[in-house]
């Protein structure tokens, strides 16, 4: 990609997320990540293209240096940052306008900068895997916060039972950002138990909402509709699916061949998430187990009776595995969090100028994630050990965030990393990707929010119906039972 001569025409657009714009290239297997900013907040105008370059460049050094290691080399692509003709990101931006998503027009592409960044298109599989006229699946899945919180400072005992997504989805609903409660529950994708992962997945594809993408060949054919009343089309998935799973025509005696397209498809994404866990002596992959946490969630639909003792967990270097210890980097919860980040400021409106030495706004090294690893465990009241569980919440928090894509393609026989399924084979890479900092100003936001989702959530599913409603729940108890 020579840097010079670059050509609108030679990308296009691929997809976006609250921070940032994502453009493919036509021919190369890569894509560039584009900074957006609200559409009303002129500042960033301001921004020197020096300081956008430093932006860029500490999340390159965050995803090198401190989620790389933390989360495992393998599944990390953190990318380069190049400087872009303005001419030609001005010209992209016009371009890409009209495939935009309208929930995602209240913020505008960088065009000031000409800075971005360039990673490798995680949709699609190096050249060498494809020797199968069949273009490669990828799923995309963010799979949110995987355990509930076990911190001493958690002051509404219903954050023990019900997980932070399962909370949220009431205040999502309330404030208009998605039509339908989704019945995913991230507990369940991160059980390690294949009964439950299965469920879960099976609630994503009803439901997608901003936790399920698939494309085939680099082309997003399926996630949530832009008119979030509209449900996606899962025959249309299948139809896009059965190339992939031809024999299962003969499954279920074809009464519902489709439905077994799905079932297979599942068992794909589950091995794939479950894989790349090393062997004890026996063979048998190392288990992660949640000893510290409940493992289930009162508000999953999996039902009770169906969950077992049984020796679950994850394999240990799985990818779900990685990303669960890193969020469970979160020990105190936001209620733990808020009160040493009230110290840090204190401390730093005292002496403003200790701002750079603790690493408040990066640089993210070395050195940053020394103190993620050494913070010691008790608290001496020392703004050391506060910036240091800051720095570890934060860095929690961008595991909570980000998405796992598994890109997978039929294979030969003699491929390495195949998936260990019977039938069909599969050439697979699992990568996970949007592993930027979060900001260390955002904190009492999360605060805030946290106590509005649980307030809200308990207001929503506790509170007496009015009257009429009442009256009516009375009368048919068989139509209104809790769930
Ligand atoms: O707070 P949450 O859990 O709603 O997460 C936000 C995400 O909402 P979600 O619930 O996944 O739909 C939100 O995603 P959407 O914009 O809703 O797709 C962002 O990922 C946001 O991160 P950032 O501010 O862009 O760095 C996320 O904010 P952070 O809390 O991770 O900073
Ligand atoms: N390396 C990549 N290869 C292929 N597709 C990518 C890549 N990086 C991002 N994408 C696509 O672009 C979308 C937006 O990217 P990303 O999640 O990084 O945006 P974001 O704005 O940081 O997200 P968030 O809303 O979580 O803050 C992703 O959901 C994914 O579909």
């Amino acid at each position: 990609m020579e840097l010079d001569k670059m050509d609108e025409n030679d990308w296009k657009y691929h997809g976006e997320g609250n921070k940032s714009l994502v453009v493919s290239h036509l021919q190369h297997c890569r894509v560039l990540r584009l900074l957006k900013f609200p559409s009303e907040d002129s500042a960033h105008t301001r921004q020197t293209a020096e300081q956008a370059f430093r932006h860029i460049l500490n999340i390159v050094d965050y995803s090198k240096y401190v989620m790389k290691p933390l989360l495992g080399e393998k599944y990390i692509h953190s990318g380069e940052v190049v400087k872009l003709p303005l001419d030609f990101v001005r010209q992209l931006s016009l371009k890409v306008q009209q495939e935009r998503p309208e929930l995602r027009c209240d913020k505008v592409m960088d065009t000031f900068s000409g800075c971005g960044l360039c990673l490798p298109n995680l949709t699609q599989l190096p050249l060498h895997h494809l020797r199968d006229h069949r273009p490669p699946i990828c799923v995309e899945i963010k799979p949110k916060c995987g355990f509930l919180p076990f911190s001493r400072h958690i002051t509404k005992e219903c954050k023990r039972k019900v997980c932070r997504f399962c909370m949220h989805q009431h205040y999502k609903l309330a404030n208009g950002k998605w039509k339908r409660l989704s019945r995913y529950c991230p507990l369940d994708l991160f059980s390690g138990s294949k009964q439950r992962m299965y469920v879960a997945l099976k609630n994503l594809l009803e439901e997608p909402q901003n936790n399920l993408k698939i494309f085939k060949g680099g082309e997003l054919i399926f996630s949530c509709k832009d008119d979030a009343k509209q449900q996606p089309d899962l025959n249309d998935l299948i139809q896009h699916l059965w190339p992939y799973f031809p024999h299962s025509n003969g499954l279920y005696n074809s009464h519902q061949p489709g439905k077994a397209v799905l079932n297979e498809f599942i068992q794909v994404i589950c091995s794939s998430l479950l894989s790349g866990g090393d062997s004890n002596r026996s063979g048998e992959p190392r288990k992660m187990h949640l000893s510290e946490s409940r493992p289930h969630c009162e508000a999953s639909p999996f039902p009770r009776d169906l969950l077992r003792n049984g020796n679950h967990g994850l394999p240990k270097d799985s990818v779900l595995s990685k990303i669960l210890q890193v969020q469970m980097l979160d020990n105190l919860d936001i209620e733990g969090i808020y009160p040493l980040y009230k110290r840090v400021e204190q401390y730093l409106e005292e002496f403003p100028k200790e701002r750079n030495r603790l690493q408040i706004d990066g640089p993210y090294n070395e050195s940053f994630m020394d103190t993620v690893k050494n913070c010691p465990t008790e608290d001496d009241g020392s703004v050391e050990y506060a910036v240091g569980k800051v720095h570890q919440y934060r860095v929690a928090m961008t595991a909570k965030d980000c998405s796992i894509m598994i890109t997978f393609a039929p294979c030969e026989e003699d491929e390495e990393h195949q998936l260990n399924l019977e039938k069909p084979r599969f050439t697979y890479s699992v990568s996970i990707l949007d592993l930027d900092p979060k900001p260390y100003e955002g904190i009492p936001h999360q605060y805030k929010l946290d106590t509005k989702i649980v307030n809200y959530y308990l207001r929503s599913t506790q509170a007496p119906p009015p009257s009429s409603l009442y009256k009516e729940r009375q009368e048919c108890t068989l139509l209104f039972h809790a769930v």
